[in-house]
């Protein structure tokens, strides 16, 4: 079993999703680090400055203005989740599904809810609607505030692959719980954050993940920053789609 194999169960991840929500946009911590720890995930840029995706070991920024470029090892990141993916489950899509169906088929056979799961999907897509964060400067606003302005993206018969995990409802905030995907497709040339698609064919992998690494900043943002927002399954389904 490779070092990358073994480390196949662990998840890494940079902070929280409620401290994103609260406008906590500035972490310490490089990419170069979070690559030590993951060949496959998702994330943002300080400044909240994109969206991140990893597959196959490669890191992208997908831009707020839509274009995509290769990561920078000195980049930080106040939010990201990564694994070596290690994939034990594997389907064949063979008809059309939305972003729904396939959702719900991917539920039905994850051995349990409980647990949290890398999801990669890959094939051609009828379509797939992205967006993609802007670059935000301090004073910052909530997240909620932020994707007021958001850059959408509509892609039509496209092929490309999808990233993202399963994450358990009990651990909402620590992470968006149910699933967060994000998109990148086949010549690089477009993606982000995924708010629905219709996938004409493809092939669904799954990782299943026992062990998670938190790394929590210590600035003076994060200690400071409002966690347990009331209402943090509204703000989350306005900011995540
Ligand atoms: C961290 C994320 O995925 C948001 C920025 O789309």
């Amino acid at each position: 079993m490779t070092e990358g194999q073994r480390q196949g169960d662990n998840i890494y991840q940079v902070s929280t999703f409620s401290a994103l929500l609260d406008g906590v946009f500035e972490g310490e911590v490089p990419f170069s680090v979070v690559k030590k720890h993951g060949d496959f995930g998702i994330g943002t840029f300080n400044k909240l400055d994109g969206e991140m995706l990893a597959v196959d070991g490669e890191f992208y920024h997908l831009q707020g203005d839509g274009t995509i470029k290769e990561v920078k090892e000195g980049e930080k990141t106040p939010f990201a989740a990564v694994t070596f993916f290690n994939p034990s489950l594997t389907y064949r899509i063979q008809e059309n599904g939305t972003m729904e169906h396939i959702e719900q088929f991917i539920s039905s056979i994850l051995p349990s809810e409980n647990l949290f799961y890398s999801i990669r999907i890959t094939g051609s897509f009828r379509s797939m609607k992205t967006r993609t964060v802007s670059k935000q400067e301090p004073p910052y606003s909530s997240m909620t505030d932020v994707v007021e302005e958001q850059n959408v993206s509509t892609f039509k018969d496209c092929k490309g692959t999808i990233v993202g995990f399963y994450t358990p409802q009990y651990v909402q905030g620590l992470a968006v719980a149910g699933y967060h995907l994000h998109f990148i497709s086949e010549d690089k040339q477009g993606g982000g954050h995924i708010f629905d698609f219709e996938i004409e064919s493809g092939t669904v992998e799954i990782g299943e993940h026992a062990n998670l690494q938190f790394v929590l900043p210590k600035t003076k943002e994060f200690l400071e920053a409002d966690l347990m927002h009331g209402n943090m399954a509204e703000e989350i389904e306005k900011t995540e789609g």
